[in-house]
């Protein structure tokens, strides 16, 4: 399965594959925990449990930072935090716009969590007049009309699509031309996009059936360990941590905890 998709090579420029990106903010997470409760250091096998990654593949990850950590001591958490927050561009602000202001799309203007990691609500952009002005999480909506002009006074480079998906392509390509070059797509349908504008697809229905799937392989082999003495439910999460990859080696928006 692969709910996310970037239209870029397995492994960037700069060296780092897209699979240690896309759990460089599980990282982030655990390690502002840390910070925040004033822990200097911490060893790899801590932040490993912390952040639900192994640890090995997280010294590897690391080290594609060059951060290697001190035998003994671990890692400084204010120094990582620092680095992988360069790394994933989070030194910086960046303005983003919703487009499609209805009960998601309000919802995510409302989380506050975006501005604390860098992210700034420049505009919501809505095609129903009777929206236009009014106001959502304090930001007045504005007309889809003026998307072009929105994007440009803003320097917005990143987009959130929550219209409904018969007109997601239409506004999709309206944000490429007018300069936006990163989708964050939660309409359920694929959006098609020129060679170095990165979409992502967030389907929270799909990361469901998925947990379906293992709860009804978990009760699989609970009957069947009924039935031949017990071996313990093993393949089930081997495969559950394994599913957060697509072929390629991408990785869901939105990541299996
Ligand atoms: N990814 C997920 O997990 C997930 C979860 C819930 C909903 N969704 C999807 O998110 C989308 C929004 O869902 P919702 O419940 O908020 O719907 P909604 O009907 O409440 O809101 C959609 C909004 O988009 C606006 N709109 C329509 N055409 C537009 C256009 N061309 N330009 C700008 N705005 C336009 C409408 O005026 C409306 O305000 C749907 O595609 C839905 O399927 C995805």
């Amino acid at each position: 399965m692969a709910t996310g998709r970037t239209h870029r090579p397995a492994t960037r420029s700069r060296g780092i594959p897209e699979a240690t990106v896309a759990r460089l903010p599980l990282y982030l997470r655990a390690l502002t925990a840390l910070s925040e409760r004033s822990v200097p250091t911490v060893s790899s096998e801590e932040l490993a449990a912390a952040a639900g990654v192994n640890s090995a593949k997280l010294r590897k990850d690391f080290s594609y930072l060059g951060s290697y950590g001190t035998r003994g001591v671990g890692y400084d958490v204010e120094y990582l935090v620092y680095q992988i927050s360069r790394e994933l561009g989070l030194t910086q602000d960046w303005p983003v716009v919703i487009v499609g202001i209805g009960n998601l799309g309000a919802a995510l203007a409302n989380y506050g969590g975006f501005a604390s990691r860098g992210f700034r609500v420049a505009a919501l952009i809505d095609a129903d007049p009777a929206m236009t002005g009014r106001q959502v999480a304090g930001i007045a909506v504005q007309h889809s009309d003026g998307l072009e002009k929105i994007i440009s006074d803003n320097g917005v480079s990143i987009g959130v699509i929550t219209t409904p998906p018969g007109v997601a392509q239409q506004v999709c390509d309206r944000l490429v031309a007018a300069g936006v070059t990163s989708i964050l797509n939660f309409a359920p349908t694929v959006l098609s996009v020129p060679d170095g504008v990165d979409v992502r697809k967030v389907d929270l229905s799909i990361e469901l059936q998925i947990l379906a799937f293992h709860e009804q392989r978990k009760a699989g082999e609970e009957a069947a360990a009924g039935t031949d003495g017990g071996a313990p439910a093993v393949a089930a999460r081997g495969e559950s941590a394994s599913a957060d990859k697509g072929p390629d080696g991408d990785v869901p928006a939105v990541m299996p905890a």
